[in-house]
């Protein structure tokens, strides 16, 4: 697969779109919904750069993203600057479908619910990156990162349709070129830095929702 060409990599750097989850924890360790809908933007936007076997996952996230936005700019917008307050205000107002769909396919809570289990794959498989040697092969890293995530979540034929589209990711090399950090050695150094605020993030909300018994909505 050819890289992008060098003029797209100028609007592109994989640290500065990491870093929008950095802005999303806020000085009381809230996450803040902006700042991590526009991290998953620009994840969104890094797989886009992968080609177009990926539309399908793409979509199903920029839809997700949309779903929140929309949220965040409509009229009850405050109550959504965190993923705390959405999670206190959708619950006290019964806007969640908790045991089975019913009125709110569509809420807050369970739209975030989606992403969050996705972050857990994008830790898994960014730890693997980091540490992979020279000839690792990112398709075997991110369908190992799956396996131990996301796919429990997903029916057979999604998990056949992603298995299939990790068979098209680039090398380690082109991979990290896509990124557009730097030399090898400073994507691994910009990994080991990002890293540790992914983690925070996810273990944040993955609190935040068991304790309110919100990691099964449908
Ligand atoms: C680099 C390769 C990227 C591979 C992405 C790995 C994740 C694979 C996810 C496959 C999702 C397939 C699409 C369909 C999903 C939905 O069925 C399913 C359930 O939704 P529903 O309850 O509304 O029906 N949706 C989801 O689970 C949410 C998936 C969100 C995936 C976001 C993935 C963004 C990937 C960003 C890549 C960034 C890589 C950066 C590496 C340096």
């Amino acid at each position: 697969m050819a890289g992008p060409a060098a003029s797209e990599n100028q609007n592109f750097c994989f640290k500065e779109e990491l870093d929008a989850f950095k802005l999303s924890l806020s000085p009381t360790k809230e996450v803040i919904l902006e700042h991590y809908l526009a991290g998953w933007s620009g994840l969104v936007k890094f797989l886009n750069r992968l080609g177009n076997v990926f539309g399908f996952i793409s979509k199903d996230a920029s839809s997700k993203i949309q779903i929140l936005r929309n949220f965040l700019n409509g009229e009850s917008g405050s109550e959504y600057f965190t993923v705390q307050s959405m999670v206190k205000y959708e619950l006290e107002n019964k806007l969640v479908d908790l045991k089975k769909a019913g009125s709110h396919p569509e809420s807050g809570c369970r739209t975030l619910l989606r992403l969050h289990r996705a972050l857990r794959w994008l830790e898994l498989f960014l730890e693997r990156l980091r540490t992979s040697q020279e000839d690792g092969k990112t398709s075997a890293m991110c369908a190992e990162s799956y396996n131990e995530s996301l796919a429990q979540f997903h029916p057979w034929v999604v998990r056949k349709a992603a298995g299939l589209a990790f068979c098209m990711l680039p090398g380690r090399l082109a991979f990290f070129e896509v990124m557009n950090v730097g030399t090898p050695d400073q994507v691994v150094a910009m990994l080991g830095e990002a890293l540790p605020v992914v983690t925070e993030v996810y273990q944040i909300t993955q609190e935040l929702y068991a304790k309110h018994d919100l990691l099964d909505i449908p």
